[in-house]
């Protein structure tokens, strides 16, 4: 379960954000939508924990997030947060395999080879994982991020404009994707968008 209490961030030359207080069941899958400018990056960071909030608390599965050392935090957002952001952010010089074993490496998890091939297999990579990331196509690069995010089983699985530049084909098969992967590793899913096409596929909203 995750929960924000309380939570605002005050910028530096910025605005003061305030952020209505949520709770994310397990396994629920939850939009965070609002307007350009209304600190949707923000919150997704925070709950991240990447960006320290001014006030308020983060707890994830009973975890005060920003009660922990930096280096406690990098451990614990490798193992329990997946993160799939708007560019896959992949190393050109790994091949696809060792693109997505890095994350339970950095995280300090044992590599787990079956898990990265039946994850790759499930998003249809089973024939990349030798190429490098210049040898796939975007959406096929976006699934190597999926499969990166849920390589260590996080409990919450956050995607940021995922289908922002897709046409409706690919946006509905990402969508698809990240829905069923989430209820298959049991984890939470938070989707930030304004995606009109990605409203109609998930009901839990938050509005900022
Ligand atoms: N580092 C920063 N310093 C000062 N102000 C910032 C900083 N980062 C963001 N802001 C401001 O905070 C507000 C929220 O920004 P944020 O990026 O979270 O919005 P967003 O909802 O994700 O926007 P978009 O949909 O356009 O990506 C905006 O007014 C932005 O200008």
């Amino acid at each position: 379960m995750i929960s924000i209490q309380s939570l605002t961030h005050q910028y530096q030359n910025g605005p003061n954000l305030n952020f209505t207080d949520w709770e994310i069941q397990d396994e629920e899958q939850w939009l965070l939508l609002g307007a350009s400018g209304s600190g949707k990056s923000t919150l997704l960071n925070i709950v991240s924990g990447l960006l320290k909030p001014t006030s308020g608390s983060v707890k994830l599965n009973g975890t005060e997030i920003y009660s922990l050392s930096l280096k406690d935090m990098d451990r614990f957002r490798g193992q329990n947060i997946g993160i799939v952001f708007q560019k896959p952010h992949l190393i050109k010089s790994l091949n696809i395999y060792d693109n997505v074993a890095l994350a339970s490496s950095l995280a300090g998890i044992k590599l787990d080879k079956a898990r990265i091939f039946s994850l790759l297999a499930s998003l249809g990579l089973e024939n990349k994982k030798r190429n490098f990331p210049d040898e796939l196509s975007q959406g096929q690069l976006q699934r190597v991020s999926i499969a990166r995010a849920l390589l260590n089983n996080p409990s919450l699985l956050i995607a940021d404009e995922p289908t922002s530049s897709l046409d409706d084909e690919n946006a509905e098969n990402v969508i698809d994707i990240l829905t069923e992967q989430a209820k298959e590793n049991h984890a939470s899913l938070v989707i930030a968008t304004h995606d009109k096409r990605v409203r109609n596929r998930i009901s839990k909203e938050y509005l900022l």
